[in-house]
């Protein structure tokens, strides 16, 4: 065989690359080749946050593979049919692809194995790209158990299970000199309509490993104290890296096992909850949309109130400052996605599909798994082992918020209430209240309590 193709997907870099590497030892030639997938755009998953950093991060591997003698080559359609094409015009006999783990990704990988195969070629899936250990790798003891429910035992095993080794960036890359490919698309083709978040981070391979070095030299020993500190903003903000596949997971889990601190030992954890998610969904794609454990709620829909959440003006300052954060920077510190999820599912009782589709829209590390099963696990009808728990938003300022310093950065007409006082500004007196532009409560916090209890039968 002279070529093979490397399709490109979830794990868009050069270091750690199995998909690349292992095509690069099937053939002397090998097509990177990226398709710009008109189904997801048609799902409504291509929105002006991820787009950006998608032509960041395609601008950057294409620049990789030209500095070792390739390039990226760029076709746009449906990606089984591009694929196939492409592959017919180069004589590829084998097609390279990371496993992925959402439904439409496996029916996806599907349609392709049995297109190619029907052209003679063949489908080779690899697994542990995406995430650090495969979706089904790590399963509980006992018959017909096809993925943990719970973090802790999940977590055990994930840490006792081996890794595979990382891989080396290939020195150089034959592309068919033939192949055409399209331009690289900017943000701008990826998603016409909308404009970018104003401070999203830039995007691309090199880009997120000049972060996880500083983090590494700098962030990650202090992980494990800071990780809820909202105003310390002490977290890696190696997620959408992770979500595109410009930052290797297993890579990440290599290089944090080898220190003995606490924070490297904290900050792997949570590389075990973002795999933890991803066997959640492979195993149940329909979680994506519905309940993976129904608690039979009714939910609430008022217009307004979840208007104002959104804009950040529930009268909540350190909800408002978390949805505030979100709309400028397109990402959020975990402890604010919780509280502000909490907040708009149990406080508001609103269905959590209403607050995961608002975050698709934003989020550039949005993603299926972790989006939607954390959602899920806050609204309380996914994997938490305590569904009920209601994060109260002022016991969480108090608790990671203590100066008010987060709630003044992104809610200015606030800045001048100086400490704490800033998270309950409708205790101001009258006049002294009225000099402060911000909404009252849209809700008592009392009274959505009730709400919530009653309506899952818990008084
Ligand atoms: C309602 C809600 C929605 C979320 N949606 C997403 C999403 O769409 N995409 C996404 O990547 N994360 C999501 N998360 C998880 C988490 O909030 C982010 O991964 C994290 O805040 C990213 O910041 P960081 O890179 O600084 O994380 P760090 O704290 O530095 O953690 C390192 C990495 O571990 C992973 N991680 C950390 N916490 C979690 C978690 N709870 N679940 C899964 N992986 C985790 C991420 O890949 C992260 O980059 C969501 C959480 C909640 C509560």
């Amino acid at each position: 065989m002279d070529v093979a193709l490397c399709l490109f997907s979830s794990d868009l870099r050069l270091h750690d690359q199995p998909v690349l590497h292992a095509a690069l030892r099937a053939a002397p030639q090998v097509v990177p080749l990226f398709v710009v997938d008109t189904g997801i755009a048609g799902a409504g998953f291509m929105v002006p946050n991820r787009a950006a950093f998608l032509a960041d991060a395609l601008a950057d591997l294409d620049a990789g593979l030209r500095e070792r003698g390739g390039r990226l080559v760029i076709r746009t359609g449906d990606v089984v049919t591009e694929t196939c094409r492409v592959a017919a015009e180069t004589g590829a006999g084998e097609v390279h692809l990371a496993a992925g783990v959402s439904g439409y990704a496996l029916r996806r990988e599907r349609r392709l194995g049995a297109e190619l195969a029907a052209a003679g070629r063949s489908l080779v899936v690899h697994d542990a790209v995406i995430t650090a250990q495969p979706p089904g790798a790590v399963l509980p003891s006992g018959p017909g158990k096809d993925h943990f429910a719970v973090f802790t035992p999940y977590f055990r095993r994930w840490q006792a299970a081996g890794r595979r080794s990382v891989l080396p960036a290939p020195r150089s890359v034959r592309v068919p000199a033939e192949v055409r490919s399209e331009k690289l698309p900017s943000a701008q083709v990826l998603c016409p309509d909308g404009e970018p978040s104003p401070a999203l981070p830039e995007g691309g391979e090199r880009a997120g490993r000049r972060r996880f070095g500083a983090w590494q030299r700098s962030g990650m020993a202090g992980y494990q104290d800071r990780q809820d500190d909202l105003p310390g903003d002490a977290t890696s903000r190696l997620s959408p890296y992770l979500h595109f596949g410009c930052l290797s997971p297993v890579e990440l889990v290599h290089k944090a096992s080898g220190r003995s601190d606490a924070g490297a030992e904290a900050f792997v954890r949570q590389l075990a909850w973002r795999d933890f998610h991803h066997q959640v969904l492979a195993a149940r794609p329909g979680a994506a949309r519905a309940d993976y454990r129904t608690k039979g709620d009714r939910w609430r829909y008022d217009g307004a109130e979840v208007t104002a959440w959104k804009e950040g003006l529930t009268g909540y300052p350190v909800v408002d400052a978390g949805m505030r954060q979100l709309l400028h920077e397109g990402w959020l510190h975990n402890r604010a996605r919780m509280l502000v999820a909490s907040f708009l599912t149990k406080t508001l009782y609103v269905d959590w599909r209403v607050g995961a589709r608002h975050f698709l829209d934003l989020l550039v590390d949005g993603d299926v798994a972790n989006n939607q099963l954390n959602w899920q696990w806050v609204a309380g009808t996914g994997t938490d082992t305590r569904p009920n728990r209601v994060l109260n938003p002022l016991v969480q300022a108090r608790r990671f918020d203590p100066e008010g310093a987060y709630v003044r950065r992104w809610v200015p007409e606030l800045a001048g209430l100086a400490g704490p006082a800033v998270h309950q500004p409708w205790k101001l007196s009258g006049p002294e209240r009225a000099a402060y532009d911000y909404p009252d409560p849209v809700v008592d916090l009392a009274d959505g309590l009730v709400r919530f209890r009653r309506a899952r039968g818990l008084e």
